[in-house]
């Protein structure tokens, strides 16, 4: 029998469900059997995707805060310094503005590197001040993600491929939006789902028909032991 190829999965748009919010539960069978590598590739913080792949009982690779974070299975590297994020954010609460996830702040409680501020949030004064800071902004429709120009999905693929031991063009990735951009440019196949936006769409091989889990879904079932 052949082994299924490496796959790289964005997390939101990618393996959510398609009518709500959540992870659609549709993608844990297909993913705890495939027969080869899945890296785990998100702008969420490090412990999202870890706890993902321990809850779909799937080997814990990861890369995390859009590269800012990547584990191999056995080494974590952290790729981004935190400090600059963190000036933003308080230049920003300074000027009278929120990061817009209440005091407690789970979505950047266990941020290493970038910090995440909630699309609610007035984006032109944070995009001038990650600028007077050398940082960018990303908008992957689901937070606006302030981050070190450098670090990318792609590279912490790149990273995980070479010490599990495959290679990255004959990895099958699938995503959403403008931060799986850099994933799309170092496998060999990439998969844009319905939803995504134009960056996706523009980078990947093929837009897929189906949106969310369902193209998602669509595309193991095409790969498999490809
Ligand atoms: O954290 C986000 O904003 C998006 O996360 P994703 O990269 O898993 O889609
Ligand atoms: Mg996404």
């Amino acid at each position: 029998m052949t082994a299924d190829p490496p796959l790289v999965l964005d997390v939101d748009g990618t393996l959510t469900r398609p009518d709500a919010w959540g992870i659609d539960p549709r993608i844990f069978d297909p993913i705890r059997e495939w027969d080869g590598p899945i890296v785990i590739a998100t702008g969420k913080a490090f412990p999202y995707p870890i706890a993902l792949c321990h809850f779909a009982g799937i080997p814990e690779l990861v890369v995390a805060e859009n590269g800012g974070v990547v584990y191999t299975g056995d080494d974590v590297f952290v790729t981004a310094d935190r400090a600059a994020a963190r000036a933003v954010a308080e230049a920003y609460r300074d000027a009278g503005y929120s990061l817009g996830w209440g005091d407690e702040d789970t979505v950047n409680r266990w941020r290493e590197t970038e910090v995440a501020v909630s699309r609610d949030q007035p984006l032109e004064p944070l995009r001038e001040i990650a600028a007077d800071h050398g940082l960018e902004v990303v908008d992957t429709g689901y937070a606006y993600h302030v981050k070190d120009t450098t670090p990318n999905k792609g590279d912490g693929v790149v990273r995980i491929a070479e010490h599990v031991g495959f290679d990255p063009g004959d990895a099958v990735a699938v995503g959403d939006s403008v931060n799986d951009v850099s994933t799309f440019s170092v496998v060999g196949r990439s998969f844009a789902v319905a939803n995504a936006d134009d960056d996706a769409k523009d980078a990947a091989d093929e837009v897929l028909e189906d949106a969310h889990a369902d193209g998602t879904l669509a595309v193991l079932e095409r790969v498999r032991g490809s």
